[in-house]
């Protein structure tokens, strides 16, 4: 029996010390959402566009943000009845209006179009929704939102301190994040989660004996079946799984980082020393003694958001180690990495390199008909080594069109289904290093992956 002595108070002061928002920086941003909401009332006035409300949502207006981060949603809401196109162009245009006190303005895409703004450095969203009675009769999908902040407001007073320890020991695990790159736990969830279990430290034992097709249903109102390893039912929606982003992998690294933390709970855990990217010298030492094959496919980052690019690089990953294999190289993982400019799917192969000979094992020779005809056919053809009978099938020794892993990339990554805008890319011109030619990336950011990776 493994003995649990509790996580010490003394350590939950010093992470709260690190990640809460003193009271001049809650004040700040309490300042700045009120300029805002104002300025969001005046911009609907000016423009003539009736019924809309403002709307404060996300950690900002529930008090469950960690200090540091600049980040406010905030909603412009319009009477249900307004139609999709009055909504895209006057919700647009309200933003707009706000959005020329910014310091910078970007157009974004969710199901309908937003703006995201950095106004006095934070970092905001001003997103249209429709006003709808409830959360199940939501014409698009961000009309949630608002509802999760009356579920969770009310609920998560006095208790705000136990979500900020929650969201601060998920990113010290990365797992803290529901975006496409990351596939992990959304800042609703972790709210939901403490909700559920009371506080942080509950949270964490609970999930150590988690296991896949774990389901919270606070409501008790699930109407569907899940797939996911972790279903949230939403407490403002039956058909919603809330921890529908995370994968299977992140899932089991939280249970694996909730263990690790409870046999010693340390300052660590919420804030794992920051690693050093890897030296020219150190890349060599870990492939001397891996005596493996690393391989590098690179090519110009896509400009396109995250959002859209992970998705369409993860998909690149897989077809391309499923390309590997058809041609007989034994893939031992495989990663993705990308920055700014540059973008790269890693490989690990036990060899890049295979045999000049490929056994091509053929009918019974029983089996007339189909048996001579491969007889004829490969007795005949240029470049076999030869040929035998193995437990009754023709057997021939032939030429293996691709003997190098990266001859083969080179030649046919492009017939891998690839996602558009990485497609587009790949198409433009990509090149494959090996080993030690990994060494030419320099991104400080792509030998901190490395340092992980190898
Ligand atoms: N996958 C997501 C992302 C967001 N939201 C809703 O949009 C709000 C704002 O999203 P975001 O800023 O990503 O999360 P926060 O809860 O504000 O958490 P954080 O502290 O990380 O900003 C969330 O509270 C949630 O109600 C959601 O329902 N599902
Ligand atoms: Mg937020």
């Amino acid at each position: 029996m493994e003995t649990y002595t509790g996580i010490p108070e003394e350590l939950k002061f010093v992470v709260l010390k690190r990640i809460k928002p003193t009271e001049p920086e809650r004040e700040k941003l309490l300042v700045i959402q009120e300029e805002l909401a104002l300025q969001v009332k005046a911009a609907a006035k000016k423009l003539d566009v009736p019924g809309v409300l403002v709307k404060m949502v996300g950690s900002a207006a529930r008090g469950t943000w960690l200090s540091g981060t600049h980040d406010i949603d905030i909603f412009i809401s319009f009477p249900e009845e307004t139609s999709r196109k009055e909504l895209e162009t006057l919700g647009i245009a309200v933003a707009r209006d706000v959005a020329k006190n910014a310091e910078h303005v970007e157009d974004r895409h969710a199901e309908h179009p937003y703006l995201n703004i950095t106004y006095k450095g934070f970092d905001v969203d001003l997103v249209p929704c429709f006003r709808v009675a409830s959360a199940s009769q939501i014409k698009s999908a961000v009309d949630r939102t608002p509802f999760h902040n009356d579920f969770v407001k009310p609920r998560i007073k006095g208790h705000e301190d136990e979500v900020l320890l929650l969201k601060q020991f998920m990113r010290g695990g990365g797992v803290y994040g529901s975006e496409l790159k990351t596939q992990g736990f959304s800042g609703y969830l972790t709210e939901i989660l403490i909700i559920y279990y009371g506080s942080f430290e509950n949270t964490v034992c609970a999930a150590c004996t988690w296991k896949p097709g774990e389901k919270i249903d606070i409501m008790h109102h699930s109407e569907i079946e899940h797939e996911e390893p972790l279903v949230v039912v939403d407490p403002t929606d039956p058909r919603r799984n809330v921890a529908a982003a995370l994968s299977l992998d992140k899932f089991c690294m939280f249970i694996d980082h909730c263990r690790e933390f409870l046999k010693s709970p340390e300052l660590s855990f919420f804030f794992p020393p920051s690693l050093l990217p890897l030296e020219d010298s150190e890349i060599l030492e870990r492939l001397e003694s891996r005596k493996s094959t690393q391989l590098a496919i690179v090519f110009k980052t896509p400009d396109v958001v995250e959002d859209v690019l992970f998705p369409q690089l993860y998909k690149m990953e897989q077809a391309v180690a499923a390309l590997l294999k058809e041609y007989d190289f034994t893939v031992i993982k495989t990663g993705i990495w990308s920055g700014k400019t540059e973008t790269a799917v890693m490989l690990e192969l036990i060899s890049g390199v295979l045999p000049n000979v490929k056994k091509h094992v053929g009918p019974p020779v029983w089996v007339k008909v189909h048996a001579e005809k491969f007889k004829e056919k490969y007795q005949a053809a240029a470049g076999v080594f030869g040929g035998y009978i193995e437990n009754g099938k023709y057997i021939f020794e032939i030429r293996r069109k691709y003997p190098m892993a990266k001859g083969l990339l080179e030649d046919r990554l492009m017939t891998c289904s690839l996602g558009k805008q990485v497609h587009q890319s790949v198409s433009e011109g990509f090149e494959i290093i090996e080993n030690a030619g990994i060494c030419r990336l320099k991104d400080p950011d792509f030998r901190i992956f490395l340092r992980k990776w190898m």
